[in-house]
């Protein structure tokens, strides 16, 4: 049997700053995020098994990501805790996605949050093998499960 990488690539515009940043980052901003999943494991070898030959459906993935993280973070605005959070929900329906979450909004805490929701909805046998997030054109970080058994 051979094992097999998987890898589906998703997009999201979402807006954040960075608590007590010593630069411009602190104030917010938006970002065009590009996540990309990759899934490790054996390709399903039932010939008269519908998924013959897959790892995992595409489609099951992307219903996995778009459940945890897209329909989350798509147009939300992202926030620490520890940021005056009150001032920012009185923007009203300009913050109608707001996230206040207990981690500073760095495209690394995002990753560990994304590697925990997702790795908890993968089917058995399936492995989260790395994820990659993308915070800007130039800018990227990347979770490995090998780094962090
Ligand atoms: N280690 C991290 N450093 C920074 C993060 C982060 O998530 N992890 N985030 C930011 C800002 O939110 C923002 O993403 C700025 O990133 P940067 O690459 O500095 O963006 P620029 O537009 O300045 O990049 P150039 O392409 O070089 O113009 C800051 N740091
Ligand atoms: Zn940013």
């Amino acid at each position: 049997m051979t094992s097999i990488r998987l890898t589906k690539e998703f997009r999201f515009e979402m807006a954040h700053a960075l608590w007590n940043y010593d630069g411009l980052c602190r104030n917010l901003h938006g970002h065009s995020y590009i996540l990309r999943v990759t899934v490790k494991g054996m390709p399903n070898a039932d010939a008269n098994h519908p998924k013959c030959g897959m790892v995992m459906d595409f489609g099951e993935l992307k219903a996995i990501v778009k459940d945890e993280i897209l329909d989350r973070l798509d147009h939300a605005i992202l926030v620490s805790d520890r940021a005056p959070v009150n001032d920012i929900a009185n923007l009203s329906q300009m913050a109608e996605r707001l996230i206040v979450v207990d981690y500073q909004p760095t495209c690394e805490n995002m990753l560990v949050d994304f590697a925990q929701r997702i790795a908890a909805r993968l089917p058995e046998r399936v492995m989260l093998h790395s994820l990659r997030l993308n915070e800007t054109a130039t800018s990227y970080a990347e979770w490995f499960a090998e780094d962090n058994g």
